[in-house]
């Protein structure tokens, strides 16, 4: 039976690191101190510290004693450097490491965020835990700094492998790789010809005025949608609809008309659904077995029905913007991204058109999560949203680009929001160098989750972590405007809802406009109340649990 395991264990180990680590000596190193980990596991060592005290090991045979520290030549004693495998952790068992976890339903996926606090709060400032290869689980700051402002060329982020998987099996449809879950070169390649465009200063700054016209468009949908006593009660569908108008106006260089109720047609409604639904089983696809790799379990057909539905409606969205673009001919020089992205030479077909199809589709859940969270976060406060209101109340019809820069409050209010109920509640990265981390020995090709979420609840970082207050990013003046002393928050480094280096979201110039003239237009018409309590769930991004209902009372 050992054997067996510890040929299992052997085969996928290799297989992950060969399909992870890029350098070979790294690999055998990597294989060499797994197998010591085996044989410590054999022993019955549940993987916590050997200074640890209540292993609760169920196993009579006593674990052998630590190696004695190494002599250096003057004869002093070097303590033993600890490597991943004395990290703390759950219980590591066979076969199946730290994933017991999730069978036990306790600690159900959707609360993963929630069960990960209570990780930090068991076993400190890192935690492992193994999958199919280990993962160790970062909460300290420091730590998280190290190794998310490594200077690296080609950050390497593990793909999601789902889909991977469902990509693979549709060559028809799908090049070798996307943006998204590619590595290295093909990576670099794709990120500077697809997204050059949703990035560019002065493609964003002449889009300004388009945003202006589609949030006045979600003003008047609130208007029109809103019940007698002025609560819409599905606010997510109204929020998903402004997140889809937007990025279309970007990228199609067109306005799709989805913010008036004929347009909500039902594609557009299963569109955003099936958005949705497949973050849900990407995410559900980290735990459990993994079975969907093997068979076409429910949750990978479940997966594969959402992805077809997205990229049937978005490829026909797509044809019919570049039917109607060829039909009129536009001036050459002012060509929209899509078009940009199209004519883009060195990428093939395939992979021009699910590029444009992942940058859109990107731009729908993550920016309806984050309005709604920080439409919650404001709720709270009246005086809050009358401040906002009071910064835009000289822009009486379009905002300019000059009244967003000088929209301090609002987007210390955002970036609060950010801190406090961020969308993405933790950054992945595989390391590309050994790193010491919290006391620990981790070789390249380690997979590293750097929790930002939990970071950023902690009193260690943050003072009064736990309450919203925005003024925490603003400078403090005295009545002579000069700029005052004030405790500097030291978790400033880690509120990073678009990640960090040059693997970060390409679409954060895009939100951070979208949502500073959302929630300025909001304010200046409206007050706000949320009518639902708001429970957040993991589903691969940090999602609120639906229905929202919002109330909206004209401002008077
Ligand atoms: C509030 C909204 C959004 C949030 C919170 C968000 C967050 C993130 C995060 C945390 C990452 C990983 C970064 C890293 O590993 O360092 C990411 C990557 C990515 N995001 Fe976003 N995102 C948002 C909106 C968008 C939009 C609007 C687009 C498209 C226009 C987009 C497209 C992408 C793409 C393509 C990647 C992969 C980039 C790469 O690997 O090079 N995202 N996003």
């Amino acid at each position: 039976m050992s054997v067996t395991i510890v040929l299992f264990y052997t085969f996928v180990t290799l297989f992950m690191f060969l399909s992870y680590n890029p350098k070979p000596k790294k690999i055998i190193e990597s294989m060499r101190s797994f197998l010591l980990h085996l044989l410590h596991q054999h022993n019955g060592d549940d993987g916590r510290p050997t200074t640890a005290t209540g292993t609760g090991c169920s196993s009579n045979i006593q674990p052998p004693p630590p190696p004695p520290p190494s002599p250096t030549e003057s004869g002093e004693c070097l303590p033993k450097v600890k490597s991943i495998w004395d990290i703390p952790g759950p219980r590591r068992l066979p076969l199946i490491g730290t994933k017991w976890r999730y069978f036990l339903g306790r600690q159900r996926y959707a609360k993963v965020h929630e069960t990960f606090m209570e990780m930090h709060r068991r076993y400190g400032p890192i935690m492992l835990d193994v999958d199919t290869v280990p993962i160790v689980n970062l909460f300290d700051r420091v730590d998280m700094e190290k190794v998310l402002k490594y200077p690296s060329r080609f950050p390497f982020r593990p793909p999601t492998e789902i889909v991977e998987v469902y990509r693979s099996s549709r060559p028809d449809r799908f090049g070798v790789t996307n943006l998204i879950n590619a590595q290295g070169e093909k990576w670099h390649e794709l990120r500077t010809k697809l997204t050059t465009g949703i990035t560019s200063r002065r493609i964003l700054q002449s889009f300004i005025p388009s945003v202006n016209e589609i949030c006045d468009d979600f003003v008047d949908l609130v208007r029109r949608q809103r019940a007698d006593d002025g609560t819409i009660r599905n606010f997510q569908d109204i929020a998903n609809s402004v997140g889809l108008e937007i990025i279309c106006c970007l990228v199609l260089g067109r306005r799709m008309g989805y913010l008036t109720t004929n347009r909500q047609n039902e594609k557009f409604l299963r569109l955003a659904e099936a958005v949705k639904e497949s973050f849900v089983y990407i995410g559900e696809s980290y735990y459990g077995l993994k079975l969907w790799k093997y068979v076409p379990t429910r949750l990978y057909r479940n997966f594969v029905r959402c992805e077809e539905i997205i990229y049937d409606t978005i490829a026909e969205i797509v044809y019919v913007a570049l039917e109607e673009e060829q039909l009129n001919c536009p001036d050459n020089d002012v060509k929209h991204i899509f078009i940009s992205i199209l004519q883009t030479e060195g990428l093939d077909t395939k992979e021009k058109i699910s590029g444009i199809i992942d940058l859109i589709t990107s731009a729908i859940e993550t920016l309806s999560n984050t309005l709604s969270f920080l439409l919650h976060n404001l709720s709270q406060t009246v005086e809050y949203q009358r401040e906002i209101a009071q910064e835009f109340s000289h822009c009486v019809q379009n905002i300019t680009n000059e009244d967003l820069v000088n929209a301090r409050f609002t987007k210390a209010c955002i970036q609060e929001s950010y801190r406090i109920s961020p969308t993405t509640p933790c950054l992945a990265r595989i390391l590309e160098e050994d790193f010491q981390l919290s006391g620990y020995h981790l070789q390249a090709g380690t997979l590293v989750l750097c929790h930002t979420r939990v970071a950023c609840q902690s009193e260690d970082n943050f003072h009064r972590a736990d309450r919203f207050l925005p003024e925490r990013w603003l400078e403090q003046r005295d009545e002579n405007h000069n700029v005052v002393n004030k405790r500097p928050e030291l978790g400033a480094s880690v509120v990073l809802p678009f990640g960090i280096g040059r693997r970060m979201c390409p679409g954060q110039k895009v939100i951070d406009i979208e949502l500073t003239l959302l929630v300025a237009k909001i304010f200046q018409n409206f007050e706000i109340e949320y009518r639902s309590p708001l429970d957040t769930q993991f589903q691969f991004l940090l999602a609120p649990r639906t229905p929202i209902e919002i109330r909206f009372r004209d401002r008077t």
